[in-house]
């Protein structure tokens, strides 16, 4: 079967279009194989192209470990890999585990609609937010040198996000609308380079004040922005994660059961 690998700000997906529905989708331990960084090609995550009647295609994500949930980067990548299959031009409205969303692709850039946001929760100083996937958020002061692997994996299993638990991102201001976050994602069981809902998230916990918002982000694997719309009920919409999206090799895999 040929295979695509795509990396959006570091946070990489091994990609099929899998238009002809020949993957079994049923079979999680196949994906945890292939996305296996050492006995398999190696990535966060695996994403499949579908066709789906009513959409340009249907997403479907599964995390390294074969779980599944709403993946921001990922979605960014399929919507440059959905651009170079031909089955999309510059726009496109397509659909994911969380519901339908609508994306631009300007060459190498993807800027991405993201579901509407209920809210925040105050969590003990910190804050949860869902953006298709559940974040919880924690501002600190020097990020670089969090221990982001350990406190993030203690928050990850708490009762309270018990049984489905949630990712964990850290934050640190940088100026008043730029912010650097790591994060410590459920599924992969580690810290990755970047997380598209996460960084979502941790720009709406961020940024409180502006009914209309921008926020620049930082994370390890490079730069991505978040514009959204607050309402007076705190609710968020016309949420949109940008940054880029590309392509960077592929090949042949085996199939074996
Ligand atoms: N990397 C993703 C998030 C993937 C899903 C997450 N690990 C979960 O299980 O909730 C992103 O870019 O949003």
């Amino acid at each position: 079967m040929v295979f695509y690998k795509y990396q959006g700000t570091g946070n990489d997906f091994v990609m099929i279009d899998d238009r002809e529905n020949k993957f079994d989708d049923q079979n999680l331990d196949l994906v945890s194989r292939i996305c296996d960084r050492k006995f398999g090609i190696g990535a966060d995550g695996l994403i499949l192209i579908r066709n789906h009647r009513d959409y340009d295609f249907e997403m479907i994500y599964f995390n390294a470990d074969g779980s599944q949930s709403m993946c921001g980067n990922g979605a960014r990548c399929a919507v440059a890999f959905a651009g170079f299959l031909g089955i999309i031009e510059d726009k496109t409205h397509f659909l994911a585990i969380d519901g339908p969303h609508e994306a631009v692709l300007n060459q190498d850039v993807v800027e991405l609609k993201m579901g509407n946001v209920k809210g925040i929760t105050a969590k003990n100083g910190d804050s949860f937010v869902n953006t298709g996937s559940p974040h919880h958020i924690r501002v600190v002061e020097d990020v670089h040198n969090y221990p982001v692997f350990e406190e993030g994996k203690k928050i990850r299993y708490r009762e309270d996000y018990a049984p489905g638990g949630t990712n964990v991102n850290f934050i640190e201001a940088l100026d008043k609308d730029e912010i650097f976050v790591r994060t410590y994602e459920r599924g992969v069981e580690n810290e990755t380079l970047s997380c598209g809902t996460g960084v979502t998230a941790a720009a709406i916990a961020f940024e409180q004040e502006k009914s209309d918002a921008e926020v620049k982000i930082k994370t390890l694997g490079g730069n991505l922005s978040v514009r959204f719309h607050r309402n007076e009920d705190g609710s968020l919409d016309n949420v949109w994660l940008i940054g880029p999206a590309k392509q960077v090799f592929s090949g042949k895999m085996e199939l074996s059961n």
